[in-house]
């Protein structure tokens, strides 16, 4: 089976990684905007499996095999793929231009399954007007190790994609849930307005970063706090799906904390951009209303 990925940001390159690392998958294309994008992604995939070798967990020649199995480009070099998995940003009118764009060139296989990634966004409207309808297949972050794929259905989605796209899953080693089309489908429509929520406690001053993570963790049993979470996943993508939520139910719960504005329009974005309700400098992570212990 070969694969496109397009997009090979946070996403892009761990989905690219999770599809080279199956047998059953021959090749992948992982593409980007850019060539030198496309690269970086396989760089930070190479990173993560010479990690594994170090502990390891994995030898050097099954490394190299998944390596080999990753061609990177331009979206222009995905023209035979079995499925395209898009990754690129959270943006409507830019993810139907990848896609009205991809299925001219994909001649070659006139099965290819058309899935994205998007995290909230409408599968009907993403996939309206391609040779065959769209499909949701939602990744969590990081993609190699979490298990959970939601495979969502949009309202034209043929029921032998959902199959398909099960069981591509399950190949992975993952474990799917089907989904049918909603804002946020089923985990950030719950996920998200806690983060929100948990930035709406800051703000209020009700709580120190720190401890509103602490609080979480230990008090709820989640293995990381909402605001490292949100610093983790970028407050970029957690302020987009949110407007999704927002727009799409027209109900005032899902409005956007106005600190959260403010941290994207300042590029605090989180791990991303290497400060957001913690500062990254220097391979630290301190809450921002703290002081650094040097
Ligand atoms: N970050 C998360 O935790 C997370 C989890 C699940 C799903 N998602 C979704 O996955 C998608 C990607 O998110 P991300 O966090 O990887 O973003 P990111 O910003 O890390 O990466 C996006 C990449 O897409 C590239 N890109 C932009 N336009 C493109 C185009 N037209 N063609 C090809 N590449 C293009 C960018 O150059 C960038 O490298 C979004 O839809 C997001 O909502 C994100």
């Amino acid at each position: 089976m070969k694969v496109g990925v397009i997009g090979a940001g946070t996403m892009g390159s761990g989905i690219a990684q999770t599809f080279a690392q199956c047998p059953d998958v021959e090749k992948v294309y992982l593409c980007d905007i850019k060539e030198e994008f496309a690269e970086r992604g396989k760089g930070k995939i190479k990173k993560a499996l010479d990690k594994r070798v170090a502990r390891g967990k994995m030898t050097q020649e099954e490394v190299d095999q998944i390596l080999g199995k990753i061609t990177t480009g331009l979206n222009t070099i995905c023209i035979d793929p079995d499925l395209i998995v898009e990754a690129s940003i959270e943006d409507m009118e830019s993810k139907k231009n990848v896609f009205r764009e991809l299925q001219y060139q994909i001649v070659r296989n006139p099965k290819c399954i058309y899935a994205t990634n998007s995290s909230s966004l409408s599968i009907t409207e993403i996939g309206a007007g391609l040779p065959s309808p769209c499909i949701g297949m939602h990744f969590f972050n990081p993609a190699p190790a979490m298990k959970l794929v939601e495979v969502i259905a949009g309202i034209n989605t043929y029921q032998k994609t959902v199959d398909r796209i099960k069981k591509i899953s399950e190949m992975l080693g993952k474990t799917p849930v089907q989904v049918d089309e909603a804002p946020g489908f089923v985990v950030n429509r719950i996920l998200i307005p806690m983060i929100n929520e948990a930035i709406f406690v800051y703000s209020e001053g009700i709580a120190k970063i720190r401890d509103i993570d602490i609080a979480m963790k230990l008090g709820c049993n989640h293995p990381m706090g909402p605001l490292e979470l949100g610093d983790y996943i970028g407050l970029d993508i957690v302020l987009a799906i949110l407007e999704t939520i927002y727009h799409d139910t027209g109900d005032s719960k899902y409005r956007p904390a106005p600190l959260l504005r403010k941290m994207v329009r300042g590029n605090k974005l989180g791990v991303k951009s290497g400060v957001g309700f913690y500062d990254y400098a220097d391979g630290q992570k301190v809450p921002v209303d703290e002081e650094a212990v040097i």
